[in-house]
């Protein structure tokens, strides 16, 4: 397989050579400040995952790795063009849009006796089997459904044919190393490899396959096989939410030129110039975060390299976003349609 950088080799690379996005140093700091406080605070530790989410499983099972596994496989391009018309999903009584309608579809197959998380049914599943799996309640569906079928019947060959059909064999391979599982997972499964090219240099960002690592450490509890001990080697996911709140927050910067784009709602492409600029400066920019929160620690006298990690910081920011849709609301995100996020 072709050997790409690194995200964070990738992300350092991309920050150097920017010219419509620039990661803010001082607002970066600052960033880290306001976090430090909460930095030890329930909500982020790794409990949370669990705790603050109903969707998500609560075992940590081989049916919670393989509903992780499934999950994240999906876990792509949920935003609507017109925000008053978007896919939704009710579930027991609650209406869930973006990420978590794909969680509450997952969870109300199950409930219908569908098992969906188990590769031996999605490797033969349907495009139609998929479109009731993931039917609306509203009179948009999920977007690129047609991609969901694909790698959704590839996945569940592969894990079928190489892995006696369960993820957690994957995991189990891996003996306890997020990077061993990240390569694995990159060297198996095509769908995962988010790649690019950027000023004539091969950059990687690899969102889908380290969140889906980060995703097992934390159904796992970190304990067991999940319990990685190099968990703190992932970056931050770069999805379209994260830049978002990083340029709310003030820890990066758009300029004019791409601002105007972004509020015009341009459809950029998958690797165009822009994209990778903005994707790689938000890795680059929590990298800086997560660097700042240590140092703060350390001055402290306490060493909180168990409790501060990017996957941390990362689901923190993610969820604050969520919390805060009303706040950013001045703040566009970038539109790509890809199966990378
Ligand atoms: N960086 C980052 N990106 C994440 C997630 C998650 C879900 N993780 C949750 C599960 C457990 C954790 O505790 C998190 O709460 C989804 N996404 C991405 O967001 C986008 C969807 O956004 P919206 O349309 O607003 O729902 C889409 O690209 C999707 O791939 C994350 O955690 N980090």
């Amino acid at each position: 397989m072709e050997v790409f950088p690194s995200p964070l080799e990738s992300a350092k690379f991309i920050a150097e050579h920017s010219k419509d996005v620039s990661v803010d140093e001082e607002g970066a700091r600052r960033v880290a400040e306001s976090l430090f406080d909460k930095a030890s605070a329930a909500e982020f530790g790794l409990a949370g995952w669990k705790s603050l989410h109903e969707l998500n499983p609560r075992t940590a099972d081989k049916e919670a790795v393989d509903w992780v596994f499934l999950v994240d496989t999906l876990n792509f391009s949920f935003w609507s063009e017109q925000e008053e018309r978007k896919y939704l999903v009710k579930y027991k009584n609650k209406t869930y849009s973006g990420y978590w309608s794909l969680c509450a579809a997952v969870n109300r197959a199950l409930d219908e006796g569908i098992p969906i998380t188990s590769a031996s049914y999605f490797a033969t599943m349907t495009l139609d089997q998929v479109r009731h799996v993931f039917r609306s309640d509203t009179e948009v569906p999920l977007p690129l459904i047609e991609e969901r079928h694909r790698v959704l019947n590839e996945s569940g060959i592969i894990l079928l044919e190489k892995f006696g059909g369960s993820f957690l064999t994957c995991v189990k391979m891996c003996e306890k190393s997020a990077q061993k599982l990240l390569h694995l997972i990159l060297e198996n499964f095509p769908s995962y490899r988010d790649e690019a090219v950027f000023e004539k240099k091969k950059v990687s960002f690899y969102k889908r396959a380290q969140i889906l690592v980060a995703d097992t450490w934390s159904v796992l509890e970190g304990k067991g096989d999940g319990s990685f001990d190099d968990i703190s080697s992932l970056t931050i996911f770069a999805d379209y939410r994260i830049p978002q709140v990083l340029v709310h927050l003030k820890a990066m910067k758009y300029s004019e030129e791409l601002m105007k784009k972004l509020r015009e709602g341009k459809l950029f492409q998958s690797g165009d110039k822009e994209e990778v600029e903005i994707r790689g400066c938000s890795i680059w920019c929590c990298a800086l975060i997560c660097k700042h929160l240590q140092e703060l620690y350390q001055k402290k006298g306490q060493d909180m390299h168990e409790k501060i990690n990017a996957v941390l910081l990362d689901y923190y920011l993610w969820d604050y976003a969520r919390d805060h849709r009303e706040d950013m609301k001045d703040i566009p995100f970038h539109r790509v349609r890809c199966i990378y996020y």
